[in-house]
């Protein structure tokens, strides 16, 4: 995974922050506010399980990497609209590496 993507597009959605919802999607997704952009993560996830579904039957996977990529999307923009970042979320991952995942769903419950 090239993680430098992530990166720049974080900074970029940093920046949006203080743009106009003229002349930007992000800018104008921050200005409906946090339920619209809620809105928009649960539109994408239900895009990405219908494109998983049909690419079972099609055997084209090229809907999958695109709603997907629509997904991950929404979702850094939720993050930043909250003040996090992908960073947040990759420090999580490596902190469960070479933890089971079995093993980690008990951590949850204690
Ligand atoms: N990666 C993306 C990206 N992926 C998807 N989208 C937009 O997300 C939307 C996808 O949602 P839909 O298909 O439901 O679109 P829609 O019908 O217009 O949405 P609604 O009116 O239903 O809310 C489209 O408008 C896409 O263009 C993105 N918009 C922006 N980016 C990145 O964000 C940067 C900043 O974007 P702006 O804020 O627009 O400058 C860009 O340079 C890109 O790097």
């Amino acid at each position: 995974m090239n993680i430098d993507v992530l990166a720049q597009l974080a900074t970029t959605l940093e920046e949006r922050k203080a743009a106009s919802a003229d002349s930007s999607y992000v800018a104008s997704l921050h200005a409906k506010g946090l339920n619209k952009i809620l809105e928009k993560v649960g539109e994408e996830s239900v895009e990405t399980i219908i494109a998983a579904k049909d690419a079972v039957v099609s055997g084209d996977k090229q809907d999958v990497i695109y709603e997907t990529a629509d997904l991950w999307f929404h979702t850094l923009v939720m993050l930043s609209h909250l003040d996090l970042g992908p960073q947040d979320i990759i420090d999580e991952l490596a902190r469960r590496f070479n933890l089971s995942g079995l093993e980690e769903k008990a951590n949850r419950n204690k």
